[in-house]
């Protein structure tokens, strides 16, 4: 699953786990984007910490790990390279990439789009406010899937600290201490 996770939310995990569970898939690899060429480079937050919330939001399922690969390579992020670089981490695995609606209407934008269906199948999890559609991808590479509805963005858990207010029980409580800790998103 990759996602520029600033920070990582519950609603991350609970598409992940449930994703992880109906298909049956032995390992949910988290891969925090190094440059998200499609979002404002000074909104975003230092990857290391980005890296370091998603170990510790991970860390008590055995089935999910976390990989540097965008983290650690130079230039801007594109999903042809992470699946390129965990296909040759793994070279005996069948990859998937888990996604959320949004950035599944939004795919055939991505770079060398043809190619990204050769390397993975694509699952586009529900997300509130997104309709689940496929219009355009190819149907053998991609499925659609329902997963428990989650209100909950990074957008706005970022506000709401900007904003004072509480985000405990939407992200998980040692993201909610490493926020404080560190002083993310500009609190006072
Ligand atoms: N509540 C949610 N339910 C299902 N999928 C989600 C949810 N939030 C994010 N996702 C998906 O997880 C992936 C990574 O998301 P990302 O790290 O950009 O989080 P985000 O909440 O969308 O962040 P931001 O609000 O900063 O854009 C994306 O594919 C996104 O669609
Ligand atoms: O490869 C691309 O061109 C591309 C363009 C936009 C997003 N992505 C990937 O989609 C995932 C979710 O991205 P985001 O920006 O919604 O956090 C993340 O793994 C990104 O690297 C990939």
């Amino acid at each position: 699953m990759g996602g520029t996770f600033d920070p990582i939310h519950h609603g991350h995990l609970v598409a992940a786990s449930e994703v992880q569970a109906l298909f049956d898939l032995d390992e949910v690899v988290f891969v925090p984007t190094g440059k998200p060429w499609q979002k404002d480079a000074g909104q975003v937050s230092p990857a290391e910490h980005r890296y370091l919330m998603t170990v510790i939001a991970t860390a008590s399922n055995p089935r999910f790990t976390v990989s540097r690969v965008d983290i650690d390579r130079p230039g801007l992020t594109y999903t042809i390279d992470t699946l390129r670089d965990l296909a040759a981490q793994r070279p005996d695995a069948e990859l998937f990439f888990i996604t959320g609606a949004d950035a599944l209407a939004q795919i055939l934008s991505w770079k060398d789009a043809d190619e990204l269906f050769e390397l993975a199948h694509f699952i586009g999890v529900t997300r509130p406010g997104h309709e689940l559609t496929d219009n355009g991808l190819p149907r053998d590479r991609v499925t659609l899937q329902e997963v428990p509805a989650m209100a909950i963005s990074s957008t706005d858990c970022r506000a709401r600290v900007e904003r004072g207010e509480p985000v405990w029980y939407l992200v998980p409580d040692g993201i909610t201490q490493y926020i404080h800790k560190h002083h993310l998103y500009a609190q006072p």
